[in-house]
């Protein structure tokens, strides 16, 4: 149950009169989610989801909040925070940052076929196009840098073929990084883990992105890598299935078109997007917080992926 802070009933009418959403009239912890405390609150004006952030703090919080305000107010579909009536929407409650964010409709679609992947891909691309002019910035707290530095503390952990190829993939990252095809990637605030848990569904229709606290700035091919990495792909094999891909890749195109660079850039951040979840998933497995409740997931799911990306052509961007 991942609801670490109590919220009562009577916590949220004194709490929420702050905002113009008229009475509380029932709350509801949501028990999937491990990061933060996630309630369902039904008031006056509506139905709403409130966070009480249990990590991360009132100083870094604004950047995604007010990329999700920009992004709403653009008509991309995500969860759009409310002010209240002093215009803020990052308040105290019972100490912690906390937030209340419109309810996205429907269910997680964890068994995408082809339309739901162009939905995501045509999102995705207007997600990118909207946040051009976001004026906040931040880096992608989980890019080259982050990989760099949590590369030595998991590898001890691995026998030695996954050594060999945790090292040589971020040789092969940093030169990538480093080159002329690289520096001309567009880029912007991504989403950067944009997985089937993290996208709602009305049946076939798109309701929205939420989850953005991995969000920064990156290329914005490596959003989309990330996102077919999870979406395209046969969950036991790692394989990536065809129709899946090509209803994601033509369905982003169509919105924002690729250019010639990414085309030569797709294989190298389709490892980048591999890699990138296979470390963070080892140092969640071998390096656990303490007083982690959560069972980490499986990094070897990432690692075959990442295998699989080395070894075959990547597909055609458009
Ligand atoms: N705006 C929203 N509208 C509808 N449901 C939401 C919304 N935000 C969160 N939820 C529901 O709450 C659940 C938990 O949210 P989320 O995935 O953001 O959890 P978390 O603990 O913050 O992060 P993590 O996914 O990293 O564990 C989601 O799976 C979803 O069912
Ligand atoms: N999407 C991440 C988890 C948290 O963001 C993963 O599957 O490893």
């Amino acid at each position: 149950m991942a609801v670490f802070t109590t919220v009562t009933l009577d916590d949220l009418a004194q709490w929420s009169a702050q905002f113009p959403l008229g009475r509380a009239l029932a709350i509801k912890g949501i028990s999937t989610g491990i990061e933060n405390s996630n309630f369902f609150i039904a008031m006056e004006s509506g139905e709403y989801v409130l966070t009480v952030f249990e990590k991360l703090s009132f100083e870094q919080l604004p950047f995604y909040l007010n990329l999700m305000r920009h992004l709403a107010q653009r008509d991309v579909l995500v969860p759009l925070p409310i002010a209240n009536r002093d215009g803020s929407i990052l308040n105290a409650l019972h100490g912690k940052p906390a937030s209340i964010v419109t309810k996205l409709q429907g269910e997680c679609q964890l068994g995408p076929e082809p339309v739901h992947c162009r939905e995501v891909g045509a999102m995705l691309a207007k997600m990118h196009l909207a946040a051009r002019d976001f004026p906040q910035h931040q880096p992608n707290l989980r890019g080259l840098n982050w990989w760099k530095e949590t590369a030595p503390a998991v590898l001890p952990y691995l026998p030695q073929e996954g050594q060999q190829l945790l090292q040589s993939e971020l040789r092969y990252q940093e030169e990538f990084a480093a080159g002329t095809t690289y520096q001309t990637l567009p880029n912007g605030p991504i989403h950067a883990d944009l997985f089937r848990n993290n996208v709602m569904f009305d049946g076939e229709r798109l309701t929205g992105f939420f989850d953005f606290y991995f969000a920064g700035w990156d290329t914005w091919l490596f959003d989309v890598a990330v996102t077919v990495n999870d979406w395209c792909i046969d969950l036991d094999s790692g394989a990536l299935d065809h129709a899946r891909v090509r209803a994601m890749l033509d369905a982003y195109h169509a919105v924002r078109p690729f250019t010639n660079e990414e085309q030569s850039a797709w294989q190298a951040m389709l490892r980048a997007g591999a890699l990138r979840f296979w470390l963070s998933r080892l140092y969640d497995f071998y390096k656990p917080r303490e007083a982690e409740i959560l069972t980490p997931h499986d990094p070897t799911h990432f690692e075959r992926i990442l295998r699989l990306r080395i070894s075959e052509p990547a597909p055609a961007l458009a």
